[in-house]
């Protein structure tokens, strides 16, 4: 086995564990480091408070730092609460001497409200650490307190980032979590030149706790990882948007990010792939369903949990095409990325409506349309005329743009149960049926079919 990029996170321990060390290690096990750990402080933390602290002496978290040093090769490091000035000044002496770069997260204040960092530590921050610091990446509220001014504009973030990296961090990352904007910018800041805004969607949740900590280590184990910068930014908001997208509550208070997202995901994708098989064993298995499907091409769109990209929706690599006599032939096998179409579309209705993860194709002519009618399944039509001029035909790409403007606009999304493409010259009509999950795609689409034929036993 290959030696693990090592990352050492120096940072206090929350017994919650959302947090502190307890989210540094999680966060680099999981993007393929090995994580080392000097404590600083132990919390007496959960979800909703710090009740208490308790440091050890100065003297033997040094001693932690040079006994990790003196044996193992670090490939990068992270700084998050250092609680004390004595403890930043032997954490400091040692750290003088060090090879490998450093992030320095400026922990002040826990997201509950508890004091990290002691009020007559600050200084010591400021003077000794901010200048061993590759990446410095304080919150808002935290490049306020150290510059001393008040953030309330993009200017002020700016010159808050001057006076940063004055005090001798080669750069700067103001994180903008705590602004109240749709999406959410952290601005990148090096000496002599010009900001550089990273931004991820805004996730609409109160379960940020660790937030901060998971970001400077994941972006440690990138540079770890000899990722440079940028790049290690950039894997970091990725790793920690899709770890709050899929945050969970824990306790009363604000929940952990989830850490182990992308393994969830990754282990989801074998599941996928057998019921998309499953899938089209059962429709090739049954006869009739010539008005069912469109002429040409239909195929399913099936996703993983916290899907983002074509590579996370399944379907049919060849698709289903019906014979004359209604038989479905299932062409090619089940595979990530197959279905643009259905898949474009799956993808946009789910920005709208996350619990979507099936779609599939039908024909869009009258008899399914009046199938959909009489069961009361509510439907969205996308707007082909109404598409802007760079929304082409291909690809998926006018499913990815219908598809989310037909529920935007929709009074009632969580009600839609297909959306359809009204077709055209030379475009079949066809709707799309959407589901929560196979079982329920595989009801609709029996309703379907029994009101379609008024033969309660089909499909
Ligand atoms: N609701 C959100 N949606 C998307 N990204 C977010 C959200 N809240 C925070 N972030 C991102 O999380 C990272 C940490 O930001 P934040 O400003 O919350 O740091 P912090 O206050 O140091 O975190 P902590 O809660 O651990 O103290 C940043 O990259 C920020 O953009
Ligand atoms: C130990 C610890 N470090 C950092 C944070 C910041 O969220 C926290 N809540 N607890």
């Amino acid at each position: 086995m290959d030696r693990l990029p090592c990352v050492l996170t120096i940072a206090g321990s929350d017994s919650g564990g959302g947090a502190g060390i307890q989210a540094d290690l999680k966060t680099i096990t999981m993007l393929g480091g090995y994580g080392a750990s000097v404590i600083t402080a132990l919390t007496a933390q959960n979800t909703a408070a710090v009740t208490g602290i308790h440091a050890p002496s100065a003297k033997f978290v040094a001693l932690q730092l040079k006994t990790v040093l003196d044996d193992i090769k670090v490939d990068a490091a992270k700084t998050g609460m250092l609680f004390s000035a004595p403890i930043i000044e032997a954490l400091a002496a040692l750290l003088e001497k060090k090879t490998f770069p450093l992030v320095v997260d400026p922990v002040c204040v826990a997201t509950s409200g508890g004091k990290l960092l002691q009020d007559d530590a600050v200084e010591a921050m400021v003077d000794r650490m901010f200048p061993l610091a590759d990446l410095l990446t304080p919150n808002l509220p935290e490049a306020e307190l150290f510059t001393g001014m008040r953030i309330e504009s993009r200017e002020d973030v700016f010159l808050a980032g001057k006076l940063l990296l004055k005090m001798g961090p080669k750069a700067v990352l103001i994180k903008g979590g705590h602004a109240d904007s749709l999406a959410v910018t952290d601005w990148y800041m090096t000496p002599g030149a010009d900001p550089i805004p990273f931004m991820q969607r805004r996730v609409d949740t109160d379960c940020t706790h660790g937030t901060g900590c998971t970001l400077s280590s994941a972006i440690a184990t990138g540079l770890a990882r000899g990722l440079d910068m940028g790049a290690a930014i950039l894997r970091g908001q990725e790793y920690l948007n899709l770890a709050l997208r899929s945050g969970y509550r824990l306790g009363e208070g604000g929940g952990p990010v989830n850490h182990l997202a992308p393994w969830t995901k990754e282990r989801a994708r074998g599941d996928v792939l057998t019921s998309v098989d499953d899938f089209g064993r059962r429709l090739a298995a049954r006869p009739g369903l010539r008005d069912m499907l469109p002429r040409g091409r239909a195929n399913v769109a099936v996703a993983v949990p916290f899907a983002d990209s074509l590579r996370d929706v399944a379907g049919f690599s060849g698709g289903f095409i019906t014979s004359a006599r209604g038989m479905v032939d299932v062409v090619g096998y089940p595979e990530f990325g197959a279905s643009a179409r259905a898949a474009s579309l799956l993808l946009s209705a789910r920005r709208v409506r996350p619990e979507l993860q099936c779609a599939m194709t039908l024909a869009g002519g009258e008899p399914v349309l009046g199938a959909l009618k009489a069961l009361n399944m509510e439907m969205a039509w996308m707007d082909w005329e109404g598409r802007p001029d760079y929304v082409t035909g291909e690809d998926g790409r006018f499913e990815e743009w219908g598809g989310l403007e037909a529920l935007k606009d929709h009074a009632a999304p969580e009600t839609v149960r297909a959306l359809g493409d009204p077709g055209g010259l030379g475009r079949e009509p066809t709707v799309y049926v959407l589901a929560p999950d196979m079982g329920e795609l595989v009801a609709v689409l029996r309703e379907i079919a029994d009101e379609l034929a008024e033969n309660p036993d089909e499909v």
